[in-house]
């Protein structure tokens, strides 16, 4: 990979304030297994769907970056494990310094939206305060039957559940989004079912952080000694970039 290493300290002046205002947020992404959290994260970030996943052991870090109303805003996607066996020691790590944590189930499977309590539960334990944006994402909304809706998780129950805990709610699927028409409304949702693009997630969340007063976001380039890795073969886009 053709990348350079860019010490904050011999920036010019130009690049230095750019930098200066790009900040870091750390968005945590939880959920039970097999919700969704890795390809979710993959179109969050690439815009696509991954073509193969395999369980998360860990953490996986995936980075977008946006301009929002002439401010670049960096949000970095920790992508854990939803396997207790794969999380391990390093749980409290995740939890460090957190700006926005994602919420994520599978609307077709509901032991992972009942299982959500414990999601919430661990971020309290981990001391998440309420302050912190928190978004509920009922994934895989592509699978939908409207014919067997005992099967599947209601979206008033989404939402209510996500009213009752301050977070903001969304139905999408990583896979295949909804899609938009020109105007920006939705050309089609699943049924009676209404679903949201991935890209007004991520609007939504850097809208948010953005408001979001007195965060303790990471500025790389205001730090000394600190520095940042830059992929000449893929300079960030206008608008959003992948790592
Ligand atoms: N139909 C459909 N399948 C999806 C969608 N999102 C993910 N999947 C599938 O669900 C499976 C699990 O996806 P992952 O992204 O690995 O799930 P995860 O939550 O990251 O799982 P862990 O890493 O074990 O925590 C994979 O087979 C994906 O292809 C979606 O929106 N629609």
């Amino acid at each position: 990979m053709d990348s350079s290493l860019e010490f904050s300290g011999s920036l010019g002046s130009s690049w230095s304030s750019a930098l200066s205002r790009c900040r870091t947020y750390k968005v945590l992404v939880i959920g039970d297994s097999g919700v969704g959290k890795t390809c979710l994260t993959h179109r969050l970030c690439a815009g696509q769907f991954p073509g193969r996943v395999e369980a998360t052991i860990g953490v996986d870090f995936r980075e977008r970056v946006l301009d929002v109303d002439g401010e670049k805003l960096k949000l970095q996607l920790w992508d854990t494990a939803g396997q207790e066996r794969f999380r391990k020691s390093m749980v409290q790590h995740y939890y460090r310094n957190v700006h926005a944590v994602l919420f994520v189930f599978d609307v077709t499977c509901p032991p992972s939206f009942s299982g959500l309590l414990s999601w919430v539960e661990e971020c309290r334990k981990n001391s998440v305060g309420q302050d912190i944006p928190r978004f509920l994402v009922g994934n895989k909304g592509d699978l939908r039957d409207p014919k067997r809706t005992r099967e599947q998780v209601g979206q008033e129950q989404a939402i209510s559940f996500a009213s009752v805990h301050g977070m903001m709610f969304f139905e999408t699927s990583a896979k295949n989004p909804p899609l938009k028409c020109v105007n920006g409304q939705r050309a089609s949702s699943k049924g009676s079912y209404q679903q949201e693009d991935v890209e007004d997630i991520v609007l939504a969340l850097a809208a948010k952080l953005k408001r979001q007063k007195n965060h303790s976001s990471v500025n790389a380039a205001a730090h000394n000694g600190s520095f940042k890795v830059l992929n000449k073969k893929n300079p960030e886009k206008d608008f959003w970039t992948c790592c």
